[in-house]
């Protein structure tokens, strides 16, 4: 019986290449080990500048468990003119004492780029049979790539023409997805044309969809699986079909990888290859490897991490929203505000989770719960996906709600519907419920969070492979201070939001949040509100001023009447439409000690974005109001 795509993708050696990774060769080898990596790239530039002899490297390797997959890159080698070709081919035969010293049987070569190159496949093929008759002679292999900016070669279907004119067993097609998918092209028809063993290697790369000459994207810009925008489970799947068996390879060429902690980025790489497991599998295969992700509901609460003091201004605060003092803790200083479906959680006590993170950051969101339908089964998927899991103690009788550590450091808990509700459970619940107000807020509609330079593609990664959030398009935002890059993420279902936000400066709204939190956070929560014109008429929060230019603008943007607009700008809303019928009005009050504000807001007609168009006057008049004080 044929096997499903999945159980084969489940038995590859992982692999990922030692330029993804910062640090010394050494940090390199040992953040991939402990990532869970099999295999590793070898790049030649991490050789060259490491202290000590490759055959070190090759024991160092062995001692962590993890094979050397393949050396390279091999560069402009075929197709070259005399002189050039006799010395390329002594070039090829130090690379083999270097690979055997290693301890790798596989050497990659990149099509060639030189302008000197010749256009002559027949010459690239005799030149590459010739290198594969001397690497079979020591026992080793020569695999061809086609650069996607590469001189005469550079489609996948260019390379395997050639290899198979060279008709060496020593000889294979290595395949790279972002080299493929970069120029537009796909991997249909491989498994027609391409023999699964002749198939060298693979290797695996996203990255966002960028309009600048491919190199220079390839170079800065490629990212894991998941995280950029290409189709990378389409041409995983491909290469599957085609009978492949070797590893899967990350090679990644990233800046911002390179400056980070090489342990996080490794982790990340084999969390999206486990998430790309996941989702190559065909509809008919039965057994899932990961537990599937969860089917949220929404938000249940969001806690904040204050001491006394920062709690009394806190809820004095969300009290101009509307919220009311509902519950206290049974036995820790917490108390619980709610509205409608909202509940916040404002947690004073010391000896907690709660308290370590006010440590760390001040008054700020250090938890946000999901409702999930199984939170065991959720638990188990994030398990899988190298999360780590935090359980609070509780006291006698209150209920135990597990949590994921999300990438800054706060926590996810899985709320799932029970016969008694936490807050019944863990609290004394002090106001029976009330109808609402007109213009009550009703859900939470949105966690916005602010991240630090870097951190961007390991939170689309671990929310996406989590919880099953899809990311929307990448959105640069205009901060008077500067960029602002935005990417929002979002259930199916659209009952979990969370746009997330990055910014280089360290003026703009998300940079002045950044230093003062000390780190990545929630940035804004946006409430929803049946009615938001009602919320503005009765309102008594400290809103965000607009200025009367972008009333004028809009008038002639939407053609709203004139009374239409007089109402929005007596409300500080803004608005914006999706041009199919749907529409957003929101309103920002000030921030609270510059550190995270509130936004109130109304959808129309399924609209389903976050009004990005308004983000520009929103940071614009951030940066002139001032933060709300209390008294
Ligand atoms: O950017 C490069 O030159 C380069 C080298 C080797 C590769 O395998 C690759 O995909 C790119
Ligand atoms: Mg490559």
């Amino acid at each position: 019986m044929p096997e499903a795509p999945r159980d084969r993708l489940r038995a590859l050696p992982k692999s990922i290449a030692t330029v993804c990774l910062s640090g010394s060769l050494p940090d390199k080898l040992e953040a991939a080990a402990s990532a869970g990596f099999q295999g590793v790239e070898i790049f030649e530039q991490d050789l060259l500048t490491h202290d000590g002899p490759p055959e070190g490297i090759r024991e160092m390797a062995a001692d962590l468990n993890l094979a050397i997959t393949i050396f390279q890159p091999f560069r402009d080698f075929e197709a070259m003119p005399e002189p050039q070709r006799r010395r390329n081919m002594d070039r090829a035969e130090r690379k083999f004492d270097v690979m055997q010293a290693l301890g790798t049987d596989l050497v990659l070569v990149c099509s060639n780029t030189q302008p000197s190159a010749l256009d002559d496949p027949e010459r690239a093929a005799a030149d590459l049979r010739e290198m594969a008759e001397r690497a079979a002679a020591r026992g080793l292999r020569v695999g061809y790539e086609a650069l996607a900016w590469g001189r005469h070669v550079n489609r996948w279907r260019q390379a395997w023409d050639i290899v198979q004119r060279a008709d060496h067993p020593a000889l294979g097609l290595i395949l790279d997805s972002f080299h493929t998918l970069s120029l537009g092209d796909t991997l249909d028809g491989l498994s027609a044309e391409v023999p699964g063993e002749r198939i060298a290697f693979v290797q695996l790369a996203d990255a966002p969809r960028l309009t600048m000459d491919v190199l220079g994207w390839s170079r800065h810009f490629r990212n894991f699986p998941g995280q950029g925008e290409l189709d990378v489970p389409a041409f995983t799947r491909e290469v599957l079909a085609a009978g492949y068996r070797g590893p899967l390879s990350l090679e990644v060429f990233n800046d911002e990888f390179r400056a980070a902690p090489a342990r996080r980025i490794a982790r990340d790489g084999h969390r999206s290859l486990i998430w790309l497991d996941s989702v190559i599998a065909a509809p008919s295969v039965p057994a899932a490897p990961l537990p599937p992700p969860p089917a949220l509901g929404g938000v249940e609460f969001l806690e904040f991490a204050v001491d006394e003091a920062r709690g009394r201004d806190l809820a004095t605060f969300v009290a101009t929203l509307g919220f009311r003092l509902a519950g206290r803790h049974r036995s820790k200083a917490v108390e619980l505000w709610r509205q409608g479906g909202v509940n916040l959680v404002l947690n004073a006590e010391p000896d907690s989770a709660a308290a370590g993170h006010f440590e760390l950051h001040g008054a700020s969101v250090c938890a946000t719960a999901l409702r999930v339908d199984n939170a065991a089964r959720a638990l188990s998927r994030a398990e899988a996906l190298l999360c780590s899991i935090w359980r609070e103690r509780v006291g006698e009788g209150e209920r135990a709600i597990p949590a994921v550590r999300a990438p800054d450091g706060t926590l996810i808990y899985l709320v799932e519907p029970g016969a008694r509700s936490i807050w019944e459970s863990d609290f004394h619940l002090l106001v029976p419920e009330e109808p609402a107000a007109p213009g009550a807020l009703a859900q939470v509609d949105h966690v916005a969070h602010a991240l630090t330079g870097g951190q961007m593609d390991g939170f689309v990664l671990f929310h996406r492979s989590v919880f099953g959030l899809e990311p929307g398009a990448p959105l640069d935002l205009p901060d008077p201070q500067g960029l602002v890059r935005s990417r929002a993420m979002a259930d199916p279902a659209g009952r979990v939001r969370m746009p997330l936000n990055v910014s280089e400066s360290r003026q703009t709204a998300t940079g002045r949040f950044v230093s003062a939190m000390a780190g990545a956070g929630v940035h804004h929560v946006a409430f929803s509100t049946p009615d938001v014109a009602a919320f503005a008429a009765g309102r008594t929060a400290p809103m965000l001023e607009i200025p009367a230019n972008y009333y004028e603008d809009l008038g002639a943007r939407f053609g709203l009447e004139d009374e239409a607009l007089a109402a929005l700008e007596r409300g500080h809303l803004l608005y914006d439409g999706d041009g199919q019928g749907g529409a957003f009005l929101h309103a920002f009050t000030v921030s609270f000690e510059d550190r995270f504000f509130f936004e109130v807001l109304e959808r129309r007609g399924g609209y389903d974005g976050y009004g990005a168009a308004n983000a520009g006057v929103r940071m614009a008049a951030q940066a002139r109001a001032r933060p709300w004080m209390p008294g």
